[in-house]
């Protein structure tokens, strides 16, 4: 800034503050004067004592902060990971990065233009030299589950495996074979998880075997016709990263246990890589178990690979953030087609999510732009006081257009629940997209209005696109430490990004039951809430009022204490609050372990406050939760 600019912002200043201050002397009370004095006293003298505080602790080498008392952490509970150390003699060498390099990379060299380096040099260039790793990590280090601690919180947290290198191995590298899989749906990153765990198993730990990419999904572990296994090296898979899709392939269906651990068996395969989601996950579970059963030293490692996002312990899944990303090309079209499209134009985007709708609330959140977002979580109504379609049309007379996201798993509750399945078993999904789409015309016209509706289905577009730059760096990691902790000699484990960044792994048993998004959720909003109140017990007890939902079995919703004499009335009042409460609870979908989906589900239902402009006063909200997840959480 040149100094005569500054010379004239300074004098403004101070002009400015002269004149506040002789605004204030001139209308304050003297006994405002008085009070605002001694605040700044106190202040002055709080600061004093905070900075002698941390300069005291600093001398004495003690953490600077607030101590607060009443947040604990006392114990911490590890989800063990099964150890193959512990059933089979380990090697026990000493893990040190044996950076093998790769003889070509360059996608542009042919063939003819490799064989120019003499096999010396290309010796040479292969035989690096090992060195240690700047961190190893042992197996009591652990990642905590609930990093979110409220004052009185019980003082303990569940603590998962810390992924990462570790000291001693388990398998020899020189007699190491593996092999990689990947199944289901297309996601994001697939590619960069491949390439890393191939160059990982190559590069880093040098290993002598094969590596066994694995085509077409299950399918490729016994139908040759069709899905010949191939053999995988750093060269092949230099440039993968960039595309989109799996080099490998997917199929859905296929699994055949007994013919997987044949493949396995004959082909002395060691680590397994498994990249899939929570079908792929039960899949890699059995064969882990059929391993153990059949006394197989087989590491079985996944990594979870879903654009729903649906998988539970792990904050993000790889490729979601990219999906996120190619879905805003969608919203931003359906934003113009709505604008330009006169009159009342609305534009309707669906997106995947079979049953969790993170890709599409987040979507939603992330563009600014849409004014309604339907999701699997939240049954959709459609008219009514609190009705999508009223809202949809405020926001059109309110702005003269409106956008909508819709994932595709919503709306089950209007169109009904499909009994056709897909190779997986995997419930096809009712098309909601179109159905919005007229339900919104036919409203609209209803109400003497014309609405000009545009329906943008980006499908497949959003799960082909390559991984973006952040997904690239988290599958790097990913497909690491899955090699890591294969070759450490944990069995049936995943991988994920826990809290904050670091890694960790996560026995596979866990995902058996818990996909993140849908079960839960859906359960509470679809099935026939029931509770149950129990006749029995003296008066004046305390009766523990228990949901007898299979999926929430274990769960209460809350207690009574049980009426003099059993009155028939007032039990059948108890009874009647008690599943108002628990419908309260279904519709809010409120599970106060997820954040967002908190966010989205008790905010949605709501559509007076569309999604990007939505505000819900804090005490609303406390209401809110107070009324559904104190309950549940009794
Ligand atoms: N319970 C299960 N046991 C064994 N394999 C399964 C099981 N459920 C799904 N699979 C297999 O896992 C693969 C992928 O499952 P799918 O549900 O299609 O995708 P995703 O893993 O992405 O959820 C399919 O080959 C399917 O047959
Ligand atoms: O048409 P496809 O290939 O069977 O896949 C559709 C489904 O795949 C997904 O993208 C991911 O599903 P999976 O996790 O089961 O692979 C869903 O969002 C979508 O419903």
């Amino acid at each position: 800034m040149p100094s005569s600019s500054a010379g004239t912002l300074a004098t403004v200043v101070v002009a400015c503050s002269v004149t506040a201050a002789v605004t204030f002397y001139l209308t304050a009370t003297a006994a405002e004067r008085k009070v605002l004095a001694e605040k700044k006293r106190q202040y002055e003298r709080d600061l004093e004592l905070k900075e002698k505080t941390i300069a005291a602790r600093k001398l004495s080498g003690e953490p600077t902060g607030e101590v607060i008392d009443d947040v604990t952490v006392d114990k911490v509970y590890l989800w063990n990971i099964e150890d193959l150390k512990k059933r089979f003699t380990p090697c026990n060498i000493e893990n040190v990065m044996r950076n093998k390099a790769s003889t070509t990379t360059n996608p542009y060299y042919f063939p003819s233009m490799k064989k120019s380096a003499s096999n010396d040099s290309m010796a040479e260039l292969s035989d690096g030299k090992p060195t240690p790793y700047n961190k190893l990590i042992t197996n009591h280090e652990c990642v905590l589950g609930e990093i979110v601690r409220k004052p009185n919180q019980q003082p303990y947290t569940h603590g998962y495996v810390r992924a990462g290198p570790r000291r001693l191995l388990h398998f020899d590298p020189a007699k190491v074979n593996a092999a990689i899989v990947t199944c289901g749906g297309l996601c994001p990153g697939l590619n960069n998880v491949i390439r890393e765990i191939v160059n990982t198993l190559s590069q880093t730990y040098g290993i002598g075997g094969k590596i066994f990419g694995i085509q077409g999904g299950y399918n490729g572990f016994h139908d040759f016709e069709h899905y010949r296994p191939v053999e995988l090296t750093p060269e092949l898979v230099a440039n993968i990263h960039h595309e989109g899709g799996t080099v490998l392939g997917s199929s859905r269906g296929g699994f055949d246990l007994d013919k997987i651990l044949h493949f396995l068996k004959s082909n002395k395969v060691s680590c397994l890589f498994v990249i899939g989601g929570d079908g792929t996950h039960r899949g890699a579970f059995r064969i882990h178990e059929g391993c153990m059963e059949q006394g197989m030293n087989v590491a079985v490692a996944g990594i979870p690979k879903t654009i729903d996002n649906d998988v539970d312990y792990i904050d993000r899944s790889f490729g979601f953030e990219s999906s996120v990303e190619a879905a805003q090309v969608a919203i931003r079209s359906a934003k113009t087609e709505a604008i330009c499209n006169m009159p009342n134009g609305i534009g309707v985007v669906k997106l995947m999510g079979r049953s969790a709708g993170f890709l599409a609330g987040h979507a939603t959140m992330a563009s600014g732009d849409v004014d309604l977002c339907l999701l699997p979580e939240v049954p959709i109504v459609l008219d009514g006081e609190k009705g999508c379609l009223p809202h949809l049309r405020k926001r059109v007379k309110e702005q003269g257009y409106a956008v909508v996201v819709v994932a595709e798993g919503a709306g089950e509750d209007l169109l009904g629940v499909s009994a056709e399945t897909d190779a997986s078993g995997n419930k096809k999904l009712p098309a909601i997209g179109t159905h919005m789409k007229q339900e919104i015309e036919k409203y609209f016209k209803e109400k003497g209005d014309i609405a000009t509706v545009k329906y943008i289905d980006p499908s497949y577009t959003v799960r082909s696109v390559p991984a973006n730059a952040s997904d690239s760096l988290y599958c790097m990691q990913l497909g690491q430490n899955a090699v890591h902790g294969a070759m450490a000699g944990f069995t049936g484990f995943s991988l994920g990004r826990g809290s904050g960044s670091s890694q960790m792994h996560v026995h596979l048993a866990h995902f058996q039951f818990t996909p993140r998004g849908a079960p839960v959720l859906q359960s509470f909003a679809r099935d026939q809430l029931t509770v149950q109140v129990q006749e029995s017990g003296p008066h004046g007890t305390t009766v523990p009022i228990k949901y007898l939902q299979p999926t929430t079995s274990g769960k209460t919703l809350g207690c009574y204490k049980c009426p003099a004499g059993g009155h028939k009335q007032s039990l059948r009042a108890i009874t009647e609050n008690a599943i108002a409460k628990a419908t309260l609870l279904a519709k809010s979908a409120l599970d106060p372990k997820c954040i967002m989906r908190y966010y989205i589900s008790v905010f949605l239902p709501n559509v007076t406050y569309p999604l990007p402009t939505c505000s819900i006063p804090e005490k609303q909200l406390r209401k809110l939760h107070n009324q559904t997840a104190g309950l549940f959480l009794n």
